[in-house]
C-alpha cells in the first residue's frame, strides 16, 4: 500500500499503468477516498499512467488539525497535489478533479500552469455555495459526528435509480463518508466555503473539459456550464444517467469522455 511523505504530510496514493504513458492524476470529492475511481481505471490504464491519492484528512492520508480559526484552503490542497507530483518525480500531468478535487485542479492550473497538461473538471464549480451550507454541515458534524450527514450525502451523490437498485453500494459509500475524519471533512468544507475561483479561472491556459452528471444536484449542470464559460476555450459535456459521482454510476461513459478529450491534445 503506497504511502509517501509529500507537502509535509503522509499521503496515500496509487500509481498504475505503463511507466512511459502520460500521467493522469485523479482528485476526489469531499468525504471520499480514491476508490471512487476504481471502476474508471480499467478503461484508461492501458493508455495512461494513473495516479490517484487521498486528500488531506481523507482515506488513509494524514489528517492535520482544524480549529474554528484555521481550516484548510484550496491553495493548501493544490500544494498537497503539487507536492505529491514532486515526491513522485512527475513534472507534468493531465488532471481530472471531481467537485472539491475539481476546485483544487482549477487552483493548480492557475498556480502551477506548467504542471497541468489537460484539465478535466468533473461535477464542480468555481464557487460551491451558499456559504451557509458549509456552516450547517460543519456544525452538524461537530455536534453529532460524521453519521449526521451521511444519508443526505448519498441523496446528492447518486441518482434515485442507483440508490434503489444498489443498496450494497449505498451501504459501502455511506461507510466511506462515516469513516472520513471529522477534521479532514471540516477542513475541506472550510476550503470550499472560502473559495471563489471564478475570476482567477480566466487565466487557465490548459485545454479544459468540464463534465457534469445530468442529475447532479450538488453542482448542477447550469453551474458547470458557467464554470466552462469562465475558462478560455473550455468545452462542456453533459453525462446522462449520473448525479454527482459519475465515475461510480457511469464509469465507461466518463472514461470515454476523458479519453476522447485527452486523445485530441
Ligand atoms: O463533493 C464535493 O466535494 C462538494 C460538493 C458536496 O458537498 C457534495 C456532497 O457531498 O453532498
Amino acid at each position: 500500500m503506497p504511502f509517501i511523505e509529500a507537502a509535509g504530510i503522509t499521503q496515500h496514493y496509487d500509481l498504475t499503468g505503463p511507466a512511459d504513458a502520460p500521467v493522469l492524476l485523479f482528485a476526489n470529492s469531499i468525504g471520499t477516498s480514491f476508490h471512487i475511481w476504481d471502476a474508471v481505471v480499467p478503461h484508461l490504464s492501458q493508455r495512461y499512467r494513473i495516479l490517484r491519492y487521498d486528500m488531506r484528512g481523507h482515506g488513509l492520508t494524514q489528517v492535520t488539525p482544524v480549529t474554528e480559526a484555521s481550516g484548510y484552503s484550496m491553495d493548501l490542497l493544490a500544494d498537497d497535489a503539487a507536492g505529491l507530483l514532486d515526491a513522485l518525480g512527475i513534472a507534468r500531468a493531465h488532471v481530472c478533479g471531481l467537485s472539491i478535487g475539481g476546485m483544487m485542479a482549477q487552483r493548480l492550473a492557475v498556480k502551477a500552469p506548467a504542471r497541468v497538461h489537460g484539465l478535466i473538471l468533473c461535477d464542480t464549480a468555481g464557487v460551491i455555495g451558499p456559504q451557509s451550507i458549509w456552516a450547517d454541515r460543519i456544525a452538524a458534524i461537530r455536534a453529532r459526528g460524521m453519521t449526521a450527514i451521511s444519508d443526505g450525502v448519498m441523496a446528492r451523490w447518486f441518482t434515485q435509480g442507483f440508490r434503489d437498485g444498489r443498496p450494497d453500494q449505498i451501504r459501502g459509500y455511506t461507510a466511506m463518508v462515516a469513516r472520513t475524519t471529522e477534521d479532514g471533512y471540516v477542513g475541506c468544507s472550510m476550503a470550499i466555503r472560502d473559495a471563489d475561483l471564478r475570476a482567477a479561472n480566466a487565466a487557465i491556459a490548459a485545454p479544459t473539459l468540464v463534465i457534469c452528471g445530468a442529475e447532479d444536484v450538488a453542482t448542477p449542470p447550469g453551474v458547470a456550464r458557467e464554470l466552462a464559460a469562465g475558462i478560455p476555450g473550455a468545452r462542456f459535456e453533459l453525462l446522462p444517467g449520473a448525479a454527482h459521482i459519475p465515475g461510480v454510476e457511469k464509469p465507461a461513459e466518463l472514461a470515454a469522455l476523458i479519453d476522447g478529450f485527452l486523445g485530441d491534445l
